[in-house]
Order: C-alpha cells, then structure tokens, then sequence
C-alpha cells in the first residue's frame, strides 16, 4: 500500500491518513457548513484535503498542525496561504481559548489523527465552554461509543463525559478506502455540540473523570466494590443507586449525583 501522497509520505507517529475521495470530502464539508466570518480552526490539516474547501467558504481559518513539514507546505501554498492563521504545535498542549475571540466561539473541525483521539477529544472538552461545535473523523469505534446509552456494551467513560459536556450526533460512515493510506479500521464523522446550559450539572467535571474511570476500569464487578475507596455502601443507598449495580448499567445523571457525593464528602 503506498504511503505517498502528494509527494508527502504519510508519517504513521502522526496517525496521518489524508482523505482522497472528493465525494466523502464534500459530504463532510457541507456538514460543517462553514460561514463567512466565523472562527473556525481545523486540527491536523495535513495536505488540505479538508483545508481548501473550507477556505472557499471563509477569509480566515486557524490550523494547528505538529508535522513542520506539512506546516511548510502549507506556508507556501499558491490559492489559501493568505486565509491561514498556522500554528506549528501539538494540538493536545494547544490553549485553544487563546483563539476566542468574545463575539464569536470557535468552530472546530478535524480529520484526527486516531493515536490520540480520546485525549485529545478531554483535551478539547476543558475548553467546551469556547466552542459553538466540533466536526471529527475519528475511528468508527470511538465515534460508538461516544454516542453509546448505558446498557451498551460500547458505554464508557468516554460515553460519560462527552455526553456530559456535548450532545452527540453522528454524520457519516467513511470506509477505509477514502483515505491514504487506508486505515485497518472504518472510520465515522461526529458532530458535537457543547451545552452552554448542561442538562446534568456536576460540582467538578475532574471528579466526575475520576468516578467514572475508576467504575469502569473495573466494569463487570459492582460498585459497591469498585468505588469502595471513594463511597460505603450506605451512602451509595442513600442515594436511591443499587450498590450491586455495575457501572454500564449507571447513567450520566446517577454518575453526576456518585461525582458529588464524592466531591463532598472529600472534597477537592
Ligand atoms: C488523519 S491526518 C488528516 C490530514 C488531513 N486533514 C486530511 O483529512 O487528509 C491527521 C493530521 O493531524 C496531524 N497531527 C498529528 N498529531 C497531531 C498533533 N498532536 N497536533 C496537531 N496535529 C497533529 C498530522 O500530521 C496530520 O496532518
């Protein structure tokens, strides 16, 4: 399979696969639906394959791209140069309230490269706040179990939090083939949406992180016993959950109600 595109060959520590299939790059472009004067910024550029159709629609698009040589490429190139605000850095140690401007919240867009799309996705999430939406490919897996209810044997933690800080609406399926190279796994387009007034609400979103990574890092026992560190069985009572629950069947609401009762009875 060839790693070249474009004259670029594709750096596998990078997760880069660029897209190639003009009708998947068009569907993903009209379902970002870029407008005139907004403040968009794309993750991981690469070559552009998602960059220049976006410029058709806008003056000004922020990047953040860590391979300086795709970087360069897009410093010197002929049609969109002039739109783009680059910034040569790791996107996981990006300030990305650094680009809010008070009007208007960010936009952000990416085909991401899928080695580091979960801590990249709780990277992005710490600045919800700052964001309108969020236009991801990621692995079709990830995109699952974002979306997942409880019950679901994709319903995680990622669940949990991307639920609690964004409404969760999948796009499309996009096989292997549209990109190059092609990736061992399907991939997804996900849409999401931040809450600027959160349906379930928390004292701490960190303490939330930690309940949930700590119930489902041990998922089939109960969690009397999985949070027995942080809760007694009575107080788990007393809050209307079964403690010989496990934590897939738990919703972000009683996760919510489990994070604050932990917050404060330890406190911070
Ligand atoms: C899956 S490729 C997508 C490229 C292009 N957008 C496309 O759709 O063809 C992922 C891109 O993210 C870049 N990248 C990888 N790790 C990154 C990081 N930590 N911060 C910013 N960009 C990163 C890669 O160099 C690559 O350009």
């Amino acid at each position: 399979m060839s790693k070249q595109h474009q004259g670029h060959t594709a750096r596998k520590r990078f997760g880069q696969n660029f897209l190639h299939d003009p009708y998947v790059i068009s569907s993903i472009v009209d379902a970002i639906n870029p407008q005139p004067g907004e403040n968009m910024v794309e993750i991981g550029p690469g070559l552009g394959a998602l960059t220049e159709p976006v410029c058709d629609h806008i003056d000004k698009l922020t990047v953040v791209e860590l391979d300086r040589d795709l970087a360069a490429r897009l410093r010197s190139h002929p049609f969109i140069a002039a739109k783009l605000n680059i910034v040569e850095a790791d996107a996981m140690k990006f300030d990305f309230s650094s680009l809010v401007d008070t009007v208007k919240p960010l936009r952000v867009f990416g085909n991401l490269p899928y080695n580091i799309s979960t801590p990249l996705l709780f990277h992005l999430f710490s600045f919800a706040q700052h964001i309108s939406d969020m236009h991801f490919m990621l692995q079709k897996e990830v995109v699952k179990r974002m979306a997942a209810a409880p019950g679901n044997k994709d319903y995680g933690r990622l669940s949990v939090m991307t639920q609690y800080h964004c409404k969760v609406l999948p796009v499309l399926e996009v096989p292997p083939g549209a990109f190059k190279p092609a990736p061992k796994v399907d991939s997804a387009v996900v849409r999401l949406l931040p809450y600027s007034d959160k349906p379930v609400k928390v004292i701490s979103a960190q303490r939330l992180n930690q309940v949930c990574a700590q119930a489902f890092n041990q998922r089939r026992k109960t969690i009397r016993n999985s949070l027995k560190t942080l809760l007694s069985e009575k107080q788990i009572v007393d809050l209307g959950l079964n403690p010989d629950a496990r934590a897939e069947t738990l919703s972000l609401g009683d996760f919510a109600a489990l994070a604050d009762l932990v917050e404060n009875t330890i406190g911070g």
